[in-house]
């Protein structure tokens, strides 16, 4: 979790839904510690329009559980908490119970800067029943909101091209831990660097930085500003020049680059943050060349987002580099992600085998798929993914060579299809077992660039932003029967005549 202060890991316990916790004490009176849970995340719609989302989050999770630890302070904030309708929210023996709790689930999930699709596991828990539903909302928490910037954030580095994307997002950011988050998933995804310094010392991402425009409103004229810059940051001078008149901007910069060069130094760049950036970078950069400067670099910032980067470089705008804020921080056209986590099978003590189980809803589109899912991902002899087949890992369909390898769509049952033979990889890797993490944390790097290639291996048609085409994820034939089942078992259970109406 991007928590801001990184002193108080414990705050982790206490950083939940009540629910959970009451949930919890129930679990515990009724003699319910045995019983254990798998749990599976997945977001059901692609954000953006798009036809992926770009996994992150996953790291923290171990910090998650491993932090998971209710001190004196918290027992007595719970034990002060009085119920609605009187009395205390929590009991003794339950508060005494936390005292020394410590998480003991198992843990897999894709890894961070992996390409993840709708409906498929993201990450599966499983463990103690209790443990289990603790750790919804921290986890939820902790992978929607970082996979929604990284998803943002892949589509604009995509539209930048190869040119450099710098994150200027926290002073729009939603509050400090939103900022933090937003630098780190940027970064898995593919921006060159941030302006969040704290982001830059916590986590190891690049900083970069222009200034302002109250730094040439602070001067007499623009021409002093820019000397003045120029003589503060010699090695690090980006002059902003659209604070009045971007044609004169251009100017002032051509004389300090000029007095830069007399004194063995160089402007590194010009930024500008209004108007038509097109056709003032074409008009800048003609001035720049003109002067021999051709060294210059044009970044450009305001508002941007992916279509707005892609249309500027479809007008041949000759820009360099992009600062990019406000629309990717707070992912402005969807604001949160929706995944969710969802119960796919229960064991109860003594049962040697896991029971799936689903979630049944009015709508058929809700419908959970049950199991212990583990997830496929099959390539083309290119090596570009082409399908993604969740199965059971307790049960799969068929013998011999053709074990587990029809596919069944998730969202459309009449396409069926064989990936026998092709080359796969498994998805959900070991994050924790019994509450510990299994390896070191990877340095953000590892993610950022299994999330570059990721992004290079998959075709072009799924990453426009017109009408993507749209991945394949499947279930195991078997799941899908064992699904099918449910879902049957549970509407004739359920049946009720029609039209069901609501009693007057
Ligand atoms: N040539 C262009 N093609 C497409 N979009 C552009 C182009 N130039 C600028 N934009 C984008 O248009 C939006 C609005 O630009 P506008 O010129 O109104 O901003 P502005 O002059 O700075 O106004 P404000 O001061 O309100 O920001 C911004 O998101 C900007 O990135
Ligand atoms: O446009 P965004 O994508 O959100 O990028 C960040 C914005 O923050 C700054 O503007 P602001 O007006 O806050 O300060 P300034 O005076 O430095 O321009 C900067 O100039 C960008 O326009
Ligand atoms: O360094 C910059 O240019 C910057 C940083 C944050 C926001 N806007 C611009």
């Amino acid at each position: 979790m991007a928590l801001t202060d990184p002193s108080r890991p414990t705050d982790v316990a206490l950083l939940t839904d009540l629910y959970e916790l009451t949930m919890a004490q129930g679990l515990w009176e009724h003699g319910k510690l045995e019983e254990r849970d798998c749990f599976t995340a997945f977001y059901r719609d692609h954000p953006f329009g798009s036809a992926y989302a770009v996994m992150c989050g996953t790291a923290e999770l171990a910090d998650l559980v491993e932090n998971t630890r209710f001190t004196s302070e918290d027992i007595d904030y719970l034990a002060s908490l009085k119920a609605p309708a009187g009395g205390a929210l929590f009991k003794p023996g339950f508060l005494e119970y936390l005292r020394d709790f410590r998480m003991h689930v198992d843990i897999d999930a894709v890894p961070e800067g992996e390409l993840v699709f709708a409906r498929e596991p993201m990450v599966r828990v499983m463990g103690p029943a209790l443990e289990c539903q603790m750790l919804e909302t921290a986890l939820l928490n902790t992978i929607n909101f970082q996979t929604l910037v990284a998803t943002k954030t892949a589509r604009v580095v995509g539209a930048a091209k190869g040119r450099p994307v710098a994150e200027f997002g926290l002073r729009r950011a939603q509050g400090p831990d939103g900022g933090m988050a937003v630098a780190r998933a940027s970064y898995v995804a593919g921006c060159a660097s941030t302006s969040n310094v704290l982001a830059g010392r916590k986590y190891g991402i690049p900083v970069s930085g222009t200034h302002a425009h109250s730094w040439v409103m602070s001067f007499e004229t623009e021409l002093e500003a820019f000397r003045a810059f120029a003589a503060t940051s010699p090695n690090n001078c980006t002059l902003l020049i659209d604070t009045y008149d971007v044609r004169e901007g251009v100017e002032n910069a051509i004389t300090v680059a000029h007095e830069m060069e007399a004194r063995g130094e160089r402007l590194a760049g010009i930024r500008i943050d209004s108007g038509d950036l097109a056709r003032l970078s074409k008009y800048v950069r003609g001035r720049f060349d003109e002067e021999g400067l051709e060294y210059v670099k044009i970044v450009v910032s305001n508002d941007l987002d992916e279509y707005t980067i892609q249309s500027l470089l479809d007008q041949g705008a000759p820009i360099d580099s992009f600062g990019v804020g406000t629309k990717l921080a707070t992912c402005y056209d969807q604001p949160a992600l929706g995944g969710v986590y969802k119960l796919a099978a229960r064991r109860d003590p003594g049962d040697a085998a896991w029971t799936p189980v689903m979630k049944l809803s009015e709508q058929p589109y809700k419908r959970t798929i049950p199991g212990v899912q583990q997830v496929r991902r099959y390539f083309d002899d290119a090596g570009s993914p082409v399908c993604d087949m969740i199965y059971d890992e307790a049960y799969v369909e068929g013998a011999g060579d053709a074990r587990g390898t029809t596919l069944v769509a998730v969202n459309d049952a009449a396409l069926v299809t064989s990936v026998a033979g092709m080359e796969y990889r498994e998805l959900l890797e070991p994050v924790v077992r019994d509450g510990h993490a299994v390896a070191p944390r990877e340095p953000l790097t590892a993610a950022r660039e299994r999330c570059a290639s990721a992004l290079a291996a998959l075709d072009p048609e799924y990453k426009r932003f017109l009408y993507p085409q749209s991945y394949i994820v499947g279930m195991e034939a078997g799941l899908a029967r064992v699904r099918d089942e449910l879902v049957r078992e549970r509407m004739n259970a359920a049946a009720s005549p029609m039209p069901w109406k609501a009693p007057k």
